[in-house]
């Protein structure tokens, strides 16, 4: 039976995209035909939201693996906003998108377990992957991955993410010589080869932000197994040409995820953007979709 990593890679080919896009909402950004700003009850702004996720997924699923949905931008609007979140990844799903949920949880293990309940069990709110904080340890990371949990899902553990202050704790160096992120990524390695998959990757990917390029090369080389989830493409100034050395051989093994360079795109394209309509709105996403497609194909 195939796992979560060889569904990724059978989308990975049969679209011949790396790419995930990442759904975080910002009512702000909107164009008025989405949102006229004197409206500013959660109702409106929500189902404006639902309506933006809508818009994005119907132009760029033939062009990307997944979409990427930050839950912060629905959990700042309560139930509304989590009810806009189901019934995105409901609609992605349709249009036959896998979706990453980006959470970024882990908790003491019964937590962790409802944790992975929620997020990749039959909740509402369950898509094929979601984010995990390794802070706690193994414990707050096994109960995403045990016989409970479906082969066909996944979880991306934070390991070098793609934000200026990374180094902080990431980057200390520990007495054994090696940097915190190293010595996680070797515990990471060993909790990966149980969930194997035809394609020899394992459910258990990772966090590596398109910032970093060093040290990807480093985690790529050691981390075999595992596939890279690499968000800071694009707005936070990851270049395409320094993320070859995130993908294996074969040219697999990392999805290059970008959000506001591509859902926002149009406060780019034009200059009046808060009077544009629809299908101009739709008209820059998918340009910028597959501008960046054809960039990450020529390194990859
Ligand atoms: O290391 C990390 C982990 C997660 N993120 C999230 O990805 C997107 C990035 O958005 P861009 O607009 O493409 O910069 C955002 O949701 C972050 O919370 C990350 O940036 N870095």
């Amino acid at each position: 039976m195939n796992n979560f990593a060889d569904l990724l890679i059978k989308e990975v080919l049969k679209k011949e995209s790396s790419v995930v896009v990442g759904l975080d909402p910002n009512p702000d950004y909107f164009p008025l035909c989405l949102l006229d700003k004197g409206q500013s009850d959660i109702k409106t702004i929500t189902d404006s939201i639902l309506a933006f996720n809508k818009m994005i997924i119907d132009v760029i699923h033939p062009h990307v693996l997944a979409v990427k949905p930050q839950l912060a931008y629905y959990e700042v609007y309560g139930s509304y906003g989590i009810y806009a979140l189901e019934q995105t990844i409901c609609y992605a799903k349709s249009k036959g998108l896998l979706v990453i949920n980006d959470a970024k949880r882990g908790d003491i293990g019964p937590t962790a377990i409802a944790y992975a309940k929620a997020f990749l069990g039959d909740s509402p709110l369950s898509g094929d992957a979601v984010t995990v904080n390794p802070y706690l340890g193994r414990d707050g990371i096994t109960p995403f991955l045990q016989e409970r949990i479906d082969r066909t899902k996944g979880i991306f553990v934070l390991l070098k993410t793609s934000n200026p202050s990374a180094s902080d704790l990431q980057d200390l160096q520990l007495k054994s010589g090696e940097k915190m992120y190293q010595r996680l990524a070797e515990t990471l390695d060993h909790l990966a080869k149980d969930t194997m998959g035809h394609y020899g990757y394992s459910n258990l990917g990772v966090v590596v932000g398109a910032t970093y390029p060093q040290d990807a090369s480093y985690i790529r080389s050691f981390l075999k197994h595992s596939l890279f989830l690499v968000p800071g493409y694009g707005a936070q100034g990851g270049k395409a040409e320094d993320l070859s050395c995130y993908f294996d051989e074969n040219g697999m093994g990392a999805l290059i995820s970008s959000t506001r360079a591509i859902i926002y795109s149009y406060m780019q394209h034009h200059e009046d953007w808060t009077n544009i309509d629809k299908n101009k709105i739709q008209e820059s996403i998918e340009i910028s979709t597959l501008q960046a497609k054809e960039e990450i194909n020529a390194i990859r």
